[in-house]
């Protein structure tokens, strides 16, 4: 295959804010992927479809090659200059490498299948930007192991997970131990997952009221889920019949709720407003 050696810089946004594309290699959570295994896991859990990639923080293309032996069209996003310099040095005729900042990148208007090994210090708003974009299917993630069991749900979900659960499937799939970067961060990673539901729980047009929902349960006054919901305006009769049939315990907390439950209580709380 021919090689791509040009750097695309998109002239519409600036491709990095000021001062980040100087910033260190710590400042840029450059931990970078140097297990086989788990670079081969990342890589197979790409669905098999004809879909473009895009790779978030690219780095030194640890998964940007192994992507490209994909055959797919793979667009491979970075902020480091010197990293976009040298990745389009060696990759194929299928990659093009992007020099821009990830929170701002533009990405296609077609389906696509997004992989990222998240830079630690963003992972918060890359999750919260990844949610608000319309047209990637799947999002294999790499973050820190904690992130990656809060948002799949593992142990409990938190109020942002809760809150896009009718339009995405979160999965954990594993624990990526510290020293499968160089450098060695301090906590360990995992492989998350994130699927957008081919058919969502509830319209997009309900998001925005089903989200103020999530928040006013999850932060709501009341010793626990029943007296939190009937607050929410659902009656005594329909929270005990909503607990039997999603198997709500007399104790539990809005962390334990799966993502039917915090549909179908919704659906009644909003029946009764
Ligand atoms: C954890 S490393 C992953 C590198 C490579 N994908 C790998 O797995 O080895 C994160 C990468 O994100 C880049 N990065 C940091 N902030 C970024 C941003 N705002 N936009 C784009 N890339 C960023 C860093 O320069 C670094 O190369």
């Amino acid at each position: 295959m021919s090689r791509n050696r040009s750097v695309r810089t998109p002239v519409s946004r600036p491709a990095s804010p000021p001062g980040r594309a100087t910033a260190g290699a710590h400042e840029l959570g450059q931990n970078l992927l140097v297990d086989r295994e788990v670079v081969d896991r990342v890589v197979d859990l790409v669905p098999d479809a004809d879909r473009p990639l895009v790779e978030w923080a690219a780095g030194r293309g640890a998964l940007t090659l192994p992507l490209a032996r994909l055959g797919r069209p793979v667009e491979a996003v970075e902020i480091d200059p010197r990293s976009t310099a040298r990745l389009a040095r060696v990759v194929p005729a299928n990659v093009t490498v992007t020099r821009a900042d990830i929170l701002r990148h533009a990405p296609p208007s077609d389906p696509y299948d997004l992989v990222c090994n998240v830079p630690f210090h963003l992972t918060t708003p890359v999750l919260r930007r990844l949610f608000t974009l319309p047209d990637w299917q799947r999002a294999v993630l790499v973050t820190q192991w904690e992130v990656a069991r809060k948002r799949a749900a593992v142990g409990g979900a938190t109020l942002l997970t809760a809150q896009w659960w009718p339009w995405f499937a979160p999965r954990l799939d594993r624990r990526v131990p510290a020293a499968a970067f160089r450098p060695r961060p301090s906590v360990d990673a995992g492989i998350l997952l994130l699927d957008r539901r081919a058919e969502p729980l509830l319209p997009v047009a309900r998001r925005r009221d089903y989200q103020r929902f999530a928040a006013a349960v999850f932060n709501g006054p009341g010793r626990g889920l029943h007296e939190i919901l009937v607050r929410q305006g659902l009656s005594r009769a329909d929270v005990r019949r909503w607990a039997r049939e999603h198997r709500v315990a007399p104790g539990a907390l809005p962390r334990d709720l799966d993502a039917r439950a915090w549909v179908v209580a919704f659906t009644v709380a909003s029946r009764g407003r």
